[in-house]
């Protein structure tokens, strides 16, 4: 796939780039060995620093760059421009805790017949990153901001459709004062990836991305025995039982379903819906998600804009069609607009069935699918049937339901009466197919550390 800005509501061909040649990766990793060494030394105070300047220049920059993602990958403007905040908060969230999440952890010296024993954290040096299009500052940022914190150099191979905001990123980092080298934006082909990770200078790699790359990507660590961290797809179930206040519960899983125009790994997908209140439910979700305004990402009233690829409609498109050819009932949506752009409406589908593969595959556009549940066992039962794992949502007031569902979800994640959403807060990641390893909080920035054990007799 070339490495191109091309507008998603358009089709418009922005610019073109040319991929790094061999001669050029091999320059950009000597400089991240080399850097790497010095930047290891440097304090945390000074790496503080260096995050909250990015912070400041995010802010500063908002509209441009908010502009230029939105160019570039179709989400609204006012979605962006909510993206870059958020980075921004990540930032400082970092450069805030990150002396603390780094201190020497105590052990019991006694226990152990030491005289002092302690765990430290330190960096491990280069860290490869593989990132997605979808939230092209966020989830480059959720890697960065703890990693450079800790210590790490990044190199960054962002999707080949967000070229521009991938150099933003390195940029970013420099004009902040990190040394020249601490973040590499390295333009190339998912090709030349094998070989980056397989080099000895590379320490270690985190994916964000489709499952068939994680397992790519996944396949080279392990045979290069480096460490990993994989956030991978996921078809979140929404599950709505009778006590719960349905008028919020449809509202929530519009913004859930239609967030980033319908391509997020935690979007809800699979809507479970207690037999008692599916009628009701599903009027009230069919009524919100007919509201939602479909059209130019830049207009301050757009809800849904373009998905951000030819294929990745046509992706969706194949999902309905499979499923209507298959008895599936369109209760709202389901017909491409004329005209040019990758628009998709957004689209309610009930009657799904095992055979087809809207059933198991995750959709990434406005698309929910909808299940009729008898009863609690059934709606945990439909939940967990998908081979991913990654969040889950469940609507009730009753603390037996809640706390039902919060064992028994496979999910990395579980919000109750809320949508999942990722916060520097809280931990990050999935189980089952949509990867392993933590992103966020202390958890994320340990995943790129040496806990190194100090025992002194
Ligand atoms: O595709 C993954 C979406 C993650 C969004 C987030 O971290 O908020």
């Amino acid at each position: 796939m070339a490495i191109a800005s091309i507008n998603p509501a358009t089709g418009e061909l922005l610019e073109e780039f040319d991929a790094l040649t061999d001669a050029e990766v091999e320059s950009r990793l000597a400089t991240a060995a080399r850097v790497a060494v010095e930047y290891r030394g440097t304090d945390v105070a000074q790496r503080a620093h260096g995050l909250r300047s990015a912070a400041d220049i995010l802010d500063a920059e908002v509209d441009t760059l908010a502009g230029t993602m939105t160019a570039e990958m179709g989400k609204t403007l006012s979605a962006s421009k909510a993206e870059i905040a958020k980075c921004a908060k990540g930032l400082r969230f970092y450069a805030d805790h990150g002396a603390d999440f780094l201190a020497d952890e105590a052990a019991d010296a006694g226990a152990v017949g030491a005289s002092r024993a302690f765990h430290r954290y330190q960096p491990l040096g280069v860290v490869l990153a593989v990132m997605p299009w979808n939230f092209p500052l966020w989830q480059v940022i959720r890697f960065a901001a703890p990693s450079l914190m800790a210590g790490n150099v990044g190199l960054l191979k962002h999707a080949s459709n967000v070229p521009r905001t991938a150099l933003y990123l390195e940029d970013l980092f420099t004009r902040a004062g990190l040394p020249k080298g601490a973040f590499q934006t390295l333009l190339v082909s998912s090709s030349q990836i094998e070989a980056i990770l397989q080099d000895s200078r590379v320490a270690a790699a985190t994916l964000t991305g489709s499952e068939g790359a994680g397992r790519a990507v996944g396949r080279t660590a392990g045979e290069a025995l480096k460490k990993v961290v994989l956030e991978l797809g996921g078809s979140d179930p929404f599950v709505v039982l009778p006590s719960a206040d349905l008028e919020k519960a449809a509202q929530t899983a519009t913004t859930a379903r239609c967030q980033n125009n319908g391509q997020s790994c935690i979007a809800a997908k699979r809507f479970i819906v207690h037999q008692d209140v599916y009628d009701d439910f599903i009027a009230k979700f069919v009524a919100r998600m007919g509201e939602q305004k479909v059209g130019d990402p830049t207009d301050e009233s757009t809800a849904v804009g373009p998905l951000a690829t030819e294929q990745g409609r046509q992706d969706v498109i194949d999902l309905v069609d499979d499923a209507v050819a298959k008895g599936a009932e369109v209760l709202l949506g389901g017909t491409v607009p004329d005209g040019p752009g990758w628009f998709y409406p957004p689209t309610v589908i009930a009657g799904i069935t095992e055979e087809m593969d809207l059933y198991a595959e995750e959709v990434f556009g406005p698309v929910a699918a909808v299940y009729k549940a008898a009863d609690l066992d059934e709606a945990v039962r439909l939940a967990n049937v998908t081979r991913f794992g990654l969040g889950s949502n469940v609507w009730t007031t009753d603390p037996d339901e809640i706390e039902r569902c919060i064992d028994d979800f496979e999910a990395g994640q579980v919000f109750v009466n809320g949508m999942t959403t990722s916060y520097p807060e809280l931990a990050f990641g999935g189980v089952k197919d949509s990867g392993h390893g933590r992103e966020l909080t202390r958890h994320g920035m340990h995943e790129f550390c040496n806990l190194k054990t100090v025992w002194v007799g």
